[in-house]
Protein backbone atom coordinates (compact mmCIF):
# COMPACT_ATOMS: atom_id res chain seq x y z
CA UNK A 1 0.00 0.00 0.00
CA UNK A 2 2.65 2.19 0.76
CA UNK A 3 4.16 1.86 -2.58
CA UNK A 4 1.35 2.91 -4.12
CA UNK A 5 0.51 6.17 -1.97
CA UNK A 6 4.16 6.45 -2.51
CA UNK A 7 3.39 5.93 -6.67
CA UNK A 8 0.88 8.26 -6.38
CA UNK A 9 2.91 11.19 -5.17
CA UNK A 10 6.12 10.23 -6.78
CA UNK A 11 5.78 12.61 -9.32
CA UNK A 12 5.36 15.60 -6.06
CA UNK A 13 7.71 13.87 -3.79
CA UNK A 14 10.45 12.82 -6.71
CA UNK A 15 12.50 10.26 -4.18
CA UNK A 16 12.73 12.42 -1.10
CA UNK A 17 10.34 14.65 1.18
CA UNK A 18 12.49 17.97 0.41
CA UNK A 19 11.64 18.07 -3.18
CA UNK A 20 7.80 18.56 -2.66
CA UNK A 21 8.83 21.65 -0.04
CA UNK A 22 11.23 23.48 -2.53
CA UNK A 23 8.75 22.87 -4.79
CA UNK A 24 5.95 24.38 -3.40
CA UNK A 25 7.60 27.16 -1.58
CA UNK A 26 8.73 28.21 -5.25
CA UNK A 27 5.26 27.96 -6.20
CA UNK A 28 3.73 30.01 -3.42
CA UNK A 29 6.29 32.10 -2.66
CA UNK A 30 9.44 32.64 -4.68
CA UNK A 31 13.29 33.23 -4.17
CA UNK A 32 13.16 34.24 -0.37
CA UNK A 33 10.74 30.90 0.70
CA UNK A 34 13.48 28.61 -1.52
CA UNK A 35 16.32 30.07 0.28
CA UNK A 36 14.48 29.90 3.30
CA UNK A 37 14.35 26.18 2.45
CA UNK A 38 17.59 25.41 1.38
CA UNK A 39 18.31 26.18 4.79
CA UNK A 40 16.08 22.60 5.60
CA UNK A 41 14.61 24.51 8.65
CA UNK A 42 11.58 26.31 7.52
CA UNK A 43 9.30 25.08 9.98
CA UNK A 44 9.52 23.50 13.36
CA UNK A 45 7.43 20.33 13.98
CA UNK A 46 6.77 18.88 17.31
CA UNK A 47 6.29 14.63 17.32
CA UNK A 48 4.63 14.15 19.98
CA UNK A 49 5.96 10.41 21.38
CA UNK A 50 9.03 9.43 22.01
CA UNK A 51 9.26 6.19 20.06
CA UNK A 52 8.03 7.28 16.27
CA UNK A 53 9.73 5.06 13.79
CA UNK A 54 12.74 6.97 12.43
CA UNK A 55 11.47 6.79 8.85
CA UNK A 56 8.93 9.37 9.93
CA UNK A 57 11.45 11.48 12.15
CA UNK A 58 13.95 11.38 9.01
CA UNK A 59 11.46 12.74 6.69
CA UNK A 60 10.59 15.55 8.65
CA UNK A 61 14.51 16.03 9.79
CA UNK A 62 15.18 16.96 5.95
CA UNK A 63 13.01 20.31 6.10
CA UNK A 64 12.39 21.13 9.83
CA UNK A 65 13.66 21.65 13.06
CA UNK A 66 12.18 18.59 15.29
CA UNK A 67 11.11 19.10 19.17
CA UNK A 68 10.28 15.60 20.33
CA UNK A 69 8.34 14.57 23.75
CA UNK A 70 11.00 12.31 25.57
CA UNK A 71 8.71 10.95 28.31
CA UNK A 72 6.55 7.89 28.18
CA UNK A 73 3.93 7.35 28.88
CA UNK A 74 3.82 10.50 27.30
CA UNK A 75 3.75 13.46 30.29
CA UNK A 76 0.63 16.01 29.04
CA UNK A 77 2.89 18.96 30.67
CA UNK A 78 5.96 18.26 29.16
CA UNK A 79 3.08 17.86 25.44
CA UNK A 80 1.93 21.30 26.33
CA UNK A 81 5.21 23.18 26.98
CA UNK A 82 6.85 22.13 23.96
CA UNK A 83 3.93 22.28 21.21
CA UNK A 84 3.97 25.99 21.92
CA UNK A 85 4.40 28.12 18.66
CA UNK A 86 5.01 25.03 16.67
CA UNK A 87 4.19 25.29 12.89
CA UNK A 88 3.45 21.02 12.77
CA UNK A 89 2.06 18.52 14.78
CA UNK A 90 3.11 14.84 14.05
CA UNK A 91 0.63 13.20 16.77
CA UNK A 92 2.36 10.41 17.63
CA UNK A 93 -0.13 8.55 20.37
CA UNK A 94 -3.75 9.02 21.08
CA UNK A 95 -3.76 11.13 23.55
CA UNK A 96 -6.61 13.64 23.65
CA UNK A 97 -5.68 16.25 20.75
CA UNK A 98 -8.18 19.16 21.84
CA UNK A 99 -8.68 22.24 22.35
CA UNK A 100 -6.06 22.30 25.33
CA UNK A 101 -3.63 21.20 22.76
CA UNK A 102 -4.37 23.51 19.78
CA UNK A 103 -4.52 26.62 22.12
CA UNK A 104 -1.10 26.01 23.89
CA UNK A 105 0.06 25.68 20.28
CA UNK A 106 -0.78 28.41 19.11
CA UNK A 107 -2.07 30.44 15.95
CA UNK A 108 0.90 29.88 13.27
CA UNK A 109 -0.02 26.19 13.93
CA UNK A 110 -0.24 24.88 9.91
CA UNK A 111 -0.48 21.11 9.78
CA UNK A 112 -1.27 18.18 11.69
CA UNK A 113 -1.13 14.37 11.46
CA UNK A 114 -1.44 11.64 13.07
CA UNK A 115 -0.04 8.28 13.37
CA UNK A 116 -3.44 6.38 13.39
CA UNK A 117 -6.48 5.28 11.49
CA UNK A 118 -8.76 6.36 14.06
CA UNK A 119 -8.81 9.60 15.30
CA UNK A 120 -11.56 8.94 18.16
CA UNK A 121 -9.39 10.85 20.08
CA UNK A 122 -9.01 14.16 17.95
CA UNK A 123 -11.71 16.56 18.56
CA UNK A 124 -12.22 17.52 15.24
CA UNK A 125 -14.21 20.18 15.15
CA UNK A 126 -11.38 21.72 17.53
CA UNK A 127 -9.49 21.74 14.48
CA UNK A 128 -11.66 22.51 11.68
CA UNK A 129 -12.31 25.17 13.42
CA UNK A 130 -9.08 26.22 13.22
CA UNK A 131 -9.25 25.59 9.56
CA UNK A 132 -5.80 23.59 10.09
CA UNK A 133 -5.35 20.52 7.99
CA UNK A 134 -6.05 17.28 9.49
CA UNK A 135 -4.03 13.93 8.27
CA UNK A 136 -4.34 10.57 9.68
CA UNK A 137 -2.90 7.13 8.34
CA UNK A 138 -5.69 4.08 7.23
CA UNK A 139 -4.79 2.49 4.27
CA UNK A 140 -1.78 1.47 5.06
CA UNK A 141 -2.40 -0.47 8.07
CA UNK A 142 -5.38 -2.41 6.47
CA UNK A 143 -3.49 -5.41 6.00
CA UNK A 144 -1.66 -6.04 9.15
CA UNK A 145 -5.10 -5.28 11.13
CA UNK A 146 -7.25 -8.14 8.19
CA UNK A 147 -4.25 -10.92 9.18
CA UNK A 148 -4.84 -9.97 13.07
CA UNK A 149 -8.87 -9.63 12.17
CA UNK A 150 -8.28 -13.47 10.68
CA UNK A 151 -6.73 -14.64 13.13
CA UNK A 152 -9.11 -13.34 16.36
CA UNK A 153 -12.03 -15.53 13.82
CA UNK A 154 -10.07 -18.44 14.17
CA UNK A 155 -8.77 -18.14 17.75
CA UNK A 156 -12.44 -17.48 18.71
CA UNK A 157 -14.27 -19.81 16.68
CA UNK A 158 -12.05 -22.37 17.52
CA UNK A 159 -11.54 -21.88 21.18
CA UNK A 160 -8.04 -21.50 21.58
CA UNK A 161 -8.51 -19.61 24.83
CA UNK A 162 -10.21 -22.37 26.26
CA UNK A 163 -7.74 -24.71 24.67
CA UNK A 164 -4.86 -23.30 26.59
CA UNK A 165 -6.83 -23.41 29.77
CA UNK A 166 -8.09 -26.42 29.55
CA UNK A 167 -3.96 -28.07 29.18
CA UNK A 168 -3.02 -25.37 31.85
CA UNK A 169 -5.73 -26.96 34.64
CA UNK A 170 -4.97 -30.51 33.59
CA UNK A 171 -8.37 -30.75 31.72
CA UNK A 172 -7.17 -32.33 28.77
CA UNK A 173 -10.12 -34.49 27.72
CA UNK A 174 -10.02 -35.95 24.23
CA UNK A 175 -11.51 -38.69 25.07
CA UNK A 176 -14.85 -37.12 24.34
CA UNK A 177 -15.75 -37.02 20.82
CA UNK A 178 -17.24 -33.77 21.67
CA UNK A 179 -14.85 -32.09 23.22
CA UNK A 180 -13.79 -28.56 22.09
CA UNK A 181 -15.77 -28.67 19.01
CA UNK A 182 -15.66 -25.00 17.26
CA UNK A 183 -17.37 -22.83 14.33
CA UNK A 184 -16.46 -23.58 10.89
CA UNK A 185 -15.66 -21.26 8.53
CA UNK A 186 -15.91 -23.19 5.58
CA UNK A 187 -19.44 -22.14 4.02
CA UNK A 188 -20.21 -19.68 6.64
CA UNK A 189 -21.83 -15.66 5.95
CA UNK A 190 -19.57 -13.54 7.34
CA UNK A 191 -21.24 -9.74 8.35
CA UNK A 192 -19.28 -6.98 8.23
CA UNK A 193 -20.35 -3.85 10.23
CA UNK A 194 -18.17 -1.15 8.63
CA UNK A 195 -16.84 -2.56 5.15
CA UNK A 196 -14.02 0.02 4.15
CA UNK A 197 -10.37 -0.91 3.17
CA UNK A 198 -10.09 -3.03 6.87
CA UNK A 199 -13.26 -4.95 6.03
CA UNK A 200 -12.42 -5.60 2.43
CA UNK A 201 -9.12 -6.87 3.29
CA UNK A 202 -10.73 -9.25 5.87
CA UNK A 203 -13.30 -10.37 3.28
CA UNK A 204 -10.69 -11.37 0.82
CA UNK A 205 -8.60 -13.33 2.93
CA UNK A 206 -11.56 -15.31 4.33
CA UNK A 207 -12.49 -15.90 0.56
CA UNK A 208 -9.66 -18.18 0.38
CA UNK A 209 -11.67 -20.23 2.90
CA UNK A 210 -14.50 -21.15 1.31
CA UNK A 211 -17.04 -18.98 2.93
CA UNK A 212 -20.70 -18.78 1.33
CA UNK A 213 -21.22 -15.00 1.25
CA UNK A 214 -20.20 -11.66 2.62
CA UNK A 215 -22.75 -9.18 4.09
CA UNK A 216 -21.99 -5.71 5.44
CA UNK A 217 -23.82 -2.83 6.87
CA UNK A 218 -22.92 0.52 6.12
CA UNK A 219 -23.74 3.69 5.25
CA UNK A 220 -23.33 3.94 1.97
CA UNK A 221 -23.08 0.85 -0.65
CA UNK A 222 -19.70 -0.15 -2.23
CA UNK A 223 -18.78 -0.13 -5.29
CA UNK A 224 -20.68 -2.56 -7.71
CA UNK A 225 -17.06 -4.11 -8.69
CA UNK A 226 -16.09 -4.32 -5.02
CA UNK A 227 -19.41 -6.42 -3.75
CA UNK A 228 -19.18 -9.09 -7.20
CA UNK A 229 -15.02 -9.44 -6.17
CA UNK A 230 -15.92 -10.35 -2.60
CA UNK A 231 -19.27 -11.62 -3.15
CA UNK A 232 -20.84 -9.12 -0.81
CA UNK A 233 -24.34 -7.78 0.20
CA UNK A 234 -25.43 -4.64 1.80
CA UNK A 235 -28.07 -5.32 4.11
CA UNK A 236 -29.40 -3.71 6.97
CA UNK A 237 -28.51 -4.17 10.76
CA UNK A 238 -30.72 -6.31 11.83
CA UNK A 239 -30.12 -8.60 8.90
CA UNK A 240 -26.38 -8.58 9.20
CA UNK A 241 -26.91 -9.56 13.08
CA UNK A 242 -29.73 -12.48 12.20
CA UNK A 243 -27.58 -14.27 9.12
CA UNK A 244 -24.20 -13.64 9.97
CA UNK A 245 -22.08 -16.90 11.64
CA UNK A 246 -18.87 -14.37 12.39
CA UNK A 247 -19.87 -10.66 12.95
CA UNK A 248 -16.83 -8.57 12.34
CA UNK A 249 -16.64 -4.55 13.71
CA UNK A 250 -14.71 -2.70 10.93
CA UNK A 251 -15.63 0.44 11.98
CA UNK A 252 -14.35 3.62 13.37
CA UNK A 253 -16.11 5.01 16.37
CA UNK A 254 -18.67 7.95 16.42
CA UNK A 255 -21.41 8.91 17.93
CA UNK A 256 -23.78 6.82 15.66
CA UNK A 257 -21.47 4.06 16.25
CA UNK A 258 -21.04 3.93 19.94
CA UNK A 259 -22.52 0.99 22.31
CA UNK A 260 -24.59 -0.15 18.95
CA UNK A 261 -23.96 -3.99 19.67
CA UNK A 262 -25.65 -4.01 23.31
CA UNK A 263 -27.67 -6.56 24.97
CA UNK A 264 -31.03 -5.92 22.16
CA UNK A 265 -28.25 -6.94 18.86
CA UNK A 266 -26.25 -9.55 21.01
CA UNK A 267 -30.29 -11.45 21.27
CA UNK A 268 -31.02 -10.95 17.69
CA UNK A 269 -27.64 -13.36 16.68
CA UNK A 270 -26.81 -16.51 16.21
CA UNK A 271 -26.09 -19.08 19.41
CA UNK A 272 -23.36 -19.96 17.23
CA UNK A 273 -22.06 -16.51 16.08
CA UNK A 274 -18.60 -15.30 17.12
CA UNK A 275 -18.13 -11.89 17.46
CA UNK A 276 -14.67 -10.17 16.27
CA UNK A 277 -14.03 -6.23 16.95
CA UNK A 278 -11.17 -4.68 15.63
CA UNK A 279 -12.55 -1.14 15.46
CA UNK A 280 -13.21 0.60 18.37
CA UNK A 281 -14.05 -0.96 21.94
CA UNK A 282 -16.99 1.66 22.28
CA UNK A 283 -18.75 0.40 19.79
CA UNK A 284 -19.71 -2.54 21.87
CA UNK A 285 -21.48 -2.15 24.99
CA UNK A 286 -18.94 -4.43 26.74
CA UNK A 287 -21.64 -5.09 30.11
CA UNK A 288 -23.65 -6.57 27.12
CA UNK A 289 -21.31 -8.42 25.91
CA UNK A 290 -19.87 -10.31 29.03
CA UNK A 291 -23.48 -11.15 29.27
CA UNK A 292 -23.93 -12.27 26.21
CA UNK A 293 -20.95 -14.82 26.09
CA UNK A 294 -21.32 -15.86 29.51
CA UNK A 295 -24.85 -16.76 28.96
CA UNK A 296 -23.87 -18.30 26.10
CA UNK A 297 -26.35 -16.02 24.10
CA UNK A 298 -23.56 -15.77 21.38
CA UNK A 299 -20.84 -18.56 20.47
CA UNK A 300 -17.60 -16.25 21.18
CA UNK A 301 -15.59 -13.15 20.92
CA UNK A 302 -12.47 -12.50 19.43
CA UNK A 303 -11.45 -8.20 20.49
CA UNK A 304 -8.21 -6.51 19.65
CA UNK A 305 -9.72 -3.49 20.88
CA UNK A 306 -11.82 -2.95 24.52
CA UNK A 307 -13.83 -0.80 26.60
CA UNK A 308 -11.26 1.17 28.47
CA UNK A 309 -8.14 0.33 27.01
CA UNK A 310 -5.97 -0.92 28.74
CA UNK A 311 -8.27 -3.41 29.96
CA UNK A 312 -7.80 -3.96 33.77
CA UNK A 313 -6.39 -7.47 35.02
CA UNK A 314 -9.01 -8.07 37.38
CA UNK A 315 -11.62 -7.58 34.23
CA UNK A 316 -14.34 -9.87 34.14
CA UNK A 317 -14.11 -10.14 30.73
CA UNK A 318 -11.10 -11.83 31.77
CA UNK A 319 -12.98 -14.71 33.75
CA UNK A 320 -14.57 -16.34 30.37
CA UNK A 321 -13.57 -18.86 28.73
CA UNK A 322 -14.79 -17.86 25.26
CA UNK A 323 -13.03 -14.48 24.72
CA UNK A 324 -10.23 -13.64 23.06
CA UNK A 325 -8.72 -10.57 24.07
CA UNK A 326 -5.83 -8.82 22.53
CA UNK A 327 -4.37 -5.12 23.75
CA UNK A 328 -5.10 -3.47 20.71
CA UNK A 329 -2.03 -4.84 17.92
CA UNK A 330 -3.94 -4.47 15.09
CA UNK A 331 -1.18 -2.49 13.33
CA UNK A 332 1.45 -3.42 15.22
CA UNK A 333 4.34 -4.58 12.84
CA UNK A 334 7.06 -3.03 12.27
CA UNK A 335 6.92 -2.38 8.76
CA UNK A 336 3.30 -1.00 9.56
CA UNK A 337 3.98 1.65 12.29
CA UNK A 338 7.27 2.61 9.46
CA UNK A 339 4.62 3.23 6.71
CA UNK A 340 2.47 5.11 9.08
CA UNK A 341 5.37 6.90 10.27
CA UNK A 342 6.05 7.46 6.69
CA UNK A 343 2.60 8.80 5.62
CA UNK A 344 1.94 10.64 8.60
CA UNK A 345 5.22 13.10 8.19
CA UNK A 346 4.14 13.22 4.63
CA UNK A 347 1.05 14.74 5.81
CA UNK A 348 2.48 17.01 8.15
CA UNK A 349 5.01 18.11 5.12
CA UNK A 350 2.40 18.66 2.58
CA UNK A 351 0.25 20.57 5.49
CA UNK A 352 3.11 23.01 5.89
CA UNK A 353 3.70 24.09 2.30
CA UNK A 354 -0.35 24.12 1.93
CA UNK A 355 -0.25 20.99 -0.50
CA UNK A 356 -3.06 18.50 -0.18
CA UNK A 357 -1.98 15.68 2.75
CA UNK A 358 -1.61 12.17 1.78
CA UNK A 359 -4.80 11.11 3.64
CA UNK A 360 -6.68 14.14 5.09
CA UNK A 361 -8.95 13.63 7.75
CA UNK A 362 -11.55 15.94 7.02
O1 LIG B 1 -6.62 3.39 14.42
C1 LIG B 1 -5.55 2.83 14.31
O2 LIG B 1 -4.60 3.33 13.72
C2 LIG B 1 -5.36 1.47 14.87
O3 LIG B 1 -6.43 1.07 15.63
C3 LIG B 1 -4.10 1.45 15.69
O4 LIG B 1 -4.18 2.42 16.66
Amino acid sequence: MLSRFIGVSATIFSSRSGSILSRSLYKSGGRNHTQTMSTGKAFKVLITHPEVPQEGIDLLKENCEIIQVQSLPVNRAELLQKIRGVDGIFWGGHEALNAEALDAAGPQLKSISTMSAGIDYVDVAEVKKRKIPLGHTPTVLNTAVADLAVGLLIAAGRRFHEGRKKIETNNWENYHLNWMLGQDIRDSTVGFYGFGGIGQAIAKRLSGFDIDQVLYTTRRRVDKEIEKELNAKKVDFDTLLAQSDFVVIASPLTAATQGVFNATAFNKMKETAVLVNIGRGKIVNQDDLYEALKSNKIFSAGLDVTDPEPLSAKDKLLSLDNVVVLPHIGSATKRTRAEMATIAAHNVLRGLVGEPMLSPAY
